[in-house]
């Protein structure tokens, strides 16, 4: 099976004067349901403001790649507003490799040096947006990439991590403590797809800039743009709550039953599910982990009735509810809220303790 289509077979299969339609994966009654099906959907969602994160290991197969573009063109045209937020760690190691520099993670952020920093800010801004912004104006002049760094859409501040009890530098880290999403705004408004890198200026050192990891950046930017969903890509089926346990797969969880799993939770997917906790505690109407690896997993999360992956809800709200959230008030400058720092786990505040 090809990862991009949906089978290797060719659609038709040509004999003397003849043309065979060989496709038997679905009849033409079962292609308009699905179509039927998306109906109340793209309804619901029209106009919506949807943040995707994009990145790491969901990030690596050219098909994969090309799903994606066609997947926010594809929300785009049908009337919703998708904001691209892409990460790049592997790219970031392998351009790190090849210049013989070594590179180190510790509580699940890269250790960045001053020379890794000028390296994240190059892969980041000069690689992975520009290859991401090709591919989606593949289908149109519709992406317009920009950094953290521009139309002062980020401010960040440096933080450490701690590591076993011990406080730990990790260099030039920070997270978001303020977004003014004007210049993302700009650009939804003019109907384009804005593609954003998670490098940001040091509030405290405008000379600097600083690595936000990607995860925690899209939460900031989800809150600040009062966006209805936001949707995180990776390389495993969702959340699990007994990981390696395949069997225990979330398909739904509430922000404070969330938060009670935070501190279980393994390096590499706590920071996405903070980043969901996040989002959510800050009024974002849905957050969602979804598997990158399977192509036009978007498309299915918001256009079927079932949904892929992991959703995060508030609380507040029944499961079965219908979508509520209230056309967003969007402020200049958002501050993000100090007793929310980016990484409560792998920082100061618990989840437990902020809500
Ligand atoms: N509870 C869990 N549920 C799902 N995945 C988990 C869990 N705990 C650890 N993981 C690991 O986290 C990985 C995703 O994190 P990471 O590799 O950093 O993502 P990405 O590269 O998409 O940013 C998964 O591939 C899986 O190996
Ligand atoms: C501080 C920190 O760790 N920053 C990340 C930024 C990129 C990122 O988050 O990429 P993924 O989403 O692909 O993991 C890094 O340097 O790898």
């Amino acid at each position: 099976m090809s990862q991009h289509g949906s089978s290797e077979r060719p659609a038709t299969a040509v004999h003397e004067d003849f043309v065979f339609d060989t496709r038997t994966d679905l009849r033409p009654d079962q292609k308009a349901e699905v179509l039927v099906q998306a109906l109340p959907w793209l309804q619901k969602f029209s106009g919506a403001l949807v943040v995707v994160k994009y990145g790491g290991n969901a990030m690596v197969d050219d098909d994969l790649k090309r799903a994606f573009a066609e997947d926010m063109v594809f929300l785009r045209q049908v009337g919703l507003r998708p904001v691209v937020v892409h990460g790049g760690g592997p790219q970031i190691n392998a351009m790190l490799d090849r210049l013989g520099i070594v590179s180190e993670f510790r509580g699940g952020l890269r250790v960045t040096t001053p020379e890794a920093m000028d390296v994240v800010r190059m892969v980041l801004t000069g690689q992975v947006s520009r290859e991401l912004v090709g591919l989606l104006n593949a289908h149109g002049p519709h992406a317009v990439g920009l950094s953290g760094e521009d139309g002062g859409l980020f401010q960040a501040r440096r933080r450490t991590v701690v590591v076993d009890g011990v406080e730990v530098d990790v260099g030039q880290v920070g997270d978001v403590v303020q977004v003014n999403p004007g210049a993302v705004l700009d650009l939804l408004d003019a109907g384009r797809i804005p593609v954003v890198s998670t490098v940001a200026p040091d509030i405290d050192d405008p000379t600097q800039v600083l690595n936000v990891n990607a995860d925690t950046a899209a939460a900031a930017l989800a809150v600040a743009l009062g966006a209805r969903k936001l949707i995180v890509l990776t390389d495993v089926e969702g959340l699990y709550s007994s990981w390696p346990d395949r069997s225990s797969l979330v398909r739904r969880i509430r922000a404070s039953a969330l938060a009670g799993l935070l501190p279980s939770l393994d390096a590499g997917m706590r920071p996405k599910m903070e980043a969901c906790w996040r989002a959510v505690e800050g009024g974002v109407g849905r957050a969602h982990v979804i598997d990158g690896r399977s192509a036009h997993s978007i498309l299915v999360e918001v256009f079927t009735s079932d949904g892929v992956g992991t959703m995060v809800l508030p609380d507040e709200e029944s499961p079965d509810a219908p979508f509520t959230a209230p056309i967003p008030v969007v402020h200049p400058v958002h501050s993000v809220h100090p007793a929310h720092p980016a990484h409560p786990v792998l920082g100061t505040t618990s989840p437990q303790e902020a809500s």
